[in-house]
């Protein structure tokens, strides 16, 4: 990590140039069958398992760009004290564990980075502790491998994620500092605690904003990203000059899979994005309204038909690939459910997903899509440089029952602007 990385993302696509990722370590094994679902798991996972998944998409992404680790970044503003002291003040008073303040404060940074992100340990010395069934005194952020959800880059600044669960805060914390702090990162962020009105009302995460073109920006909202949230992403488009749409997509609240945006669309290419169909392209009372900026002044809001065509109508022709094929509804509704349509592109037409989806990875293929086994790009097997699109396949066994895909485990910082 030399050279400072200024934060520029103007689309979802553009070849990709730095990104933030988070190895999975015991955080997300610290959790039993009993109480996985207020970790917002489905299931319990196997750490060798996942780390050697991770590995993949780890592997494939340092041939490809810039990468950088959460626990690095995290380590390093700790040794600054002043960062130490105001981390740790704000951490514990916002999950109520004053008392835990000098103990935190009085670790070397890497083992406070440690435990910040795999637990702080309950000590068992008062008769409360003895009896708790908690094994933490601070939980483990079991879902920080999945970056994308607790900051978001938004053109030239970092907006902070305002997190549905109490679970996931700490991750925006130790983000917000990250941006704030780090010798590595240069960019503004935003806080949406910095909000006028509503603040409380406020949910914001990551999975559900994407970055279209310079003057689109698709938002889901439903269980992670509130009406609310919408409306302080308005405030912050209004600031810019010129014309901006915002499209806001409905999504369901069951099941869990439908969480964020990015599990039932993600763009591919400059004319490719990946649809679950019964959400994005059936009728259903799921709504897709069109949010009209021009000059900071909301124009227009108005309802549309879907989201395909509501871009179609802003100059983004896109044809839809079908997440689990188009044949069969319960072959869709499998692979959605193990993130099949959560594509993260490392550059226009070229994508890494995982290889359990084998109907989408058909779907993509029939369109022009080469199938690439990550192991063969790790291995220096093929040379990426030879095909104008592909979809790079990570194994996702394990990592999939987190409940997220690739686009979910990165954080893109950087993107060459692309030729539209
Ligand atoms: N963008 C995403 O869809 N991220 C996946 C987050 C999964 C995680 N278990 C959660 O429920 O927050």
């Amino acid at each position: 990590m030399s050279e400072t990385i200024q934060t520029s993302v103007y689309s979802e696509i553009g070849e990709i140039e730095g990104v933030i990722l988070h190895t999975p370590g015991s955080e997300v094994e610290n959790m039993t069958p009993g109480n996985a679902e207020r970790a917002l798991y489905s299931d319990i996972l196997n750490l060798s398992v996942a780390q050697e998944e991770y590995q993949q998409l780890h592997g494939v992404l340092c041939k490809i760009t810039k990468t950088l680790q959460v626990k690095d970044l995290l380590t390093e503003i700790l040794g600054i004290p002043e960062v130490k002291e105001s981390l740790v003040r704000k951490i514990c008073k916002s999950e109520e564990v004053r008392s835990l303040r000098k103990r935190m404060l009085n670790l070397e940074a890497a083992e406070l980075a440690n435990q910040l992100i795999e637990g702080v340990p309950l000590n068992k010395d008062s008769l409360t502790g003895f009896l708790s069934d908690e094994r933490n005194a601070l939980r483990p952020l079991h879902n920080f491998f999945f970056t994308r959800d607790a900051s978001m880059a938004l053109y030239n600044q970092v907006l902070i994620g305002k997190m549905a669960n109490k679970v996931r805060s700490r991750e925006a914390m130790v983000m917000e500092a990250i941006f704030k702090h780090s010798a590595h990162l240069n960019t503004k962020t935003i806080n949406p605690d910095s909000a006028k009105h509503d603040k409380n009302k406020i949910t914001i995460e990551g999975g559900d904003l994407l970055v279209a073109r310079e003057d689109i920006l698709i938002v889901g909202t439903g269980l992670r990203t509130s009406t609310h949230g919408v409306d302080f992403i308005i405030e912050q488009i209004k600031k810019n000059n010129g014309k901006h749409s915002i499209v806001v997509q409905q999504l369901p609240s069951k099941p869990e899979s439908f969480i964020h945006l990015d599990m039932v669309f993600t763009l591919l290419d400059r004319d490719f994005c990946m649809v679950y169909d019964p959400i994005i392209m059936q009728p259903n009372k799921y709504q897709t309204i069109l949010i009209s900026i021009e000059d900071g002044k909301v124009k227009n809001i108005e309802k549309q038909s879907n989201l395909v065509q509501c871009l179609h109508g802003l100059g983004l022709p896109l044809k839809p690939l079908y997440c689990g094929g188009r044949k069969d509804i319960w072959i869709q509704e499998r692979e959605q459910w193990h993130s099949g349509a959560n594509f993260f592109a490392v550059g226009p037409g070229k994508v890494i997903g995982y290889a359990r989806n084998v109907y989408t990875l058909e779907e993509m293929n029939n369109n022009g899509f080469e199938v690439i086994p990550a192991a063969d790009v790790i291995n220096n097997k093929i040379n990426l440089n030879a095909y104008k699109k592909y979809v790079i396949t990570i194994n996702g066994a394990e990592l999939a029952r987190g409940g997220g895909g690739g686009r979910c485990m990165t954080m893109p910082i950087r993107r060459k602007k692309v030729e539209w």
